[in-house]
């Protein structure tokens, strides 16, 4: 069947609904932890925020609409620019840190087949700080949210986008030349990278440099020693100590088992200047996170501010996680069901009522209109999930009136 066009994926059950809903709450409970507070950012954008700087998204890539003066509006294509720009624009100096997260849906044309233009991001930006304390301090936090989720098998790729852009400036390419080298690297196809390279008129130095960036991959202490061989001037020299920098506080926070080096990571937007990194599950053949550095993002709206952050696709972890089967079946019951004769429904409604404003999760049932086995008693309370919540009451249990199962409920839900 295909699918309907705007749905942001295929778990559209009221069950992996719920299973989204709890992946969500965990990531923000997790954010929070760290110092982050929530926005939003509007649905719909002028075109020309996006068109009129550099290193934005592809304008093709962007979905349009007309307003009714005729103005070309986007739907939001990304979460990062239009924060850099509020932050920019409130004028908010270097010396301000903030800290902000978001569950925001982003529109993108997508060319693939079966692709959705519409992706849940979840995602955090800290604003106002370069150091690599805090760049770990941010891969460090989406480490302990995919560990949060239940997640034991991912990797994060950590990479250096100003070390590849020295390198690449050296060679002075076209556009298109760039942009197809990229993919090359990208895909670590390195059958057609040297003869690519071979085509191109730069000193065997640089092309000998530009080949061996796929191979720069794998454990970090080896890419490092392989990085340092191939540094061709002090700019690639200070980039790559950052990198290192950066991987001597992730060892402090015991991440380095979680961490690969790949110097020929891109990720797709064009804004960042530093520490680039993607992050992979097994069995997710897309990465699920993606983020970096971008200090000069917010100088194209007048003010310079750096600034690191990253998005979770939601929508692929959610896939994840049910593949994975680490969704609990728990999640999707509810504390107390309630099934009542008919002349003692007042009685059942208003102890419904009751407990539903202590908190606990109650469904209702006539037992005349609902083929329950208990047609004789007046109550019945069964425990569809947490056995914990009521551990001195048996489910199932037959009371002959509603005080009783007020009784056995007597605080509210939290207080148990
Ligand atoms: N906005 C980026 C992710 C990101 C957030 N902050 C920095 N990078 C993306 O959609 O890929």
């Amino acid at each position: 069947m295909k699918p309907f066009i705007g749905d942001s994926n295929n778990n559209n059950s009221v069950r992996d609904f719920q299973i989204r809903e709890e992946l969500i709450s965990k990531l923000k409970n997790r954010f929070t932890t760290y110092g982050y507070k929530q926005i939003r950012t509007s649905t719909f954008e002028y075109y020309d925020l996006y068109s009129s700087i550099t290193g934005t998204v592809n304008p093709d890539d962007m979905i349009k609409v007309v307003d009714s003066t005729g103005k070309v509006l986007v739907l939001r294509p990304d979460v990062t620019i239009p924060i850099t720009r509020m932050a920019a624009s409130n004028k908010q100096s270097a010396s301000d840190k903030s800290r902000y997260f978001y569950v925001l849906d982003v529109f993108r044309q997508s060319y693939e087949k079966n692709t959705q233009k519409e992706s849940t991001q979840a995602g955090i930006e800290y604003l106002g700080n370069n150091s690599a304390e805090i760049d770990a301090e941010v891969i460090m936090l989406a480490i302990h949210t995919l560990k949060d989720i239940g997640f034991s098998n991912f990797k994060i790729e950590i990479g250096h986008a100003g070390f590849f852009k020295e390198l690449i400036t050296q060679a002075a390419l076209s556009s298109s030349e760039l942009a197809h080298l990229q993919t090359l690297i990208q895909s670590k196809n390195t059958a057609e990278i040297d003869p690519f390279l071979a085509e191109l008129s730069i000193p065997e130095s640089l092309r000998a440099a530009i080949s061996v960036i796929p191979m720069m991959y794998g454990d970090p202490k080896l890419v490092i020693e392989q990085a340092k061989m191939n540094c061709m001037n002090e700019n690639m020299q200070s980039k790559l100590q950052n990198l290192i920098d950066v991987f001597e506080v992730l060892k402090d926070y015991g991440a380095d088992d979680s961490i690969v080096f790949n110097l020929g990571l891109i990720n797709n937007m064009n804004y960042y200047s530093d520490i680039i990194f993607q992050g992979f599950i097994e069995q997710v053949g897309k990465p699920v996170l993606m983020g970096g550095r971008y200090d000069n993002l917010s100088k194209q709206y007048g003010t310079p501010l750096p600034a690191v952050g990253f998005a979770f696709e939601v929508d692929l972890m959610l896939d994840a996680l049910l593949q994975q089967g680490l969704s609990t079946e728990e999640d999707m019951q509810v504390d107390i069901i309630i099934y009542y004769v008919k002349q003692k429904q007042r009685d059942a409604l208003e102890t419904a009522y009751i407990l539903r404003d202590r908190g606990y999760q109650v469904l209702t049932f006539s037992t005349d209109s609902h083929n329950q086995n208990s047609v004789s008693a007046v109550w019945t309370i069964r425990y569809e999930t947490n056995q914990e919540l009521l551990s001195s009451a048996t489910s199932n249990q037959l009371l002959s009136d509603s005080h009783e199962l007020l009784r056995l409920f007597p605080g509210t839900k939290e207080d148990l």
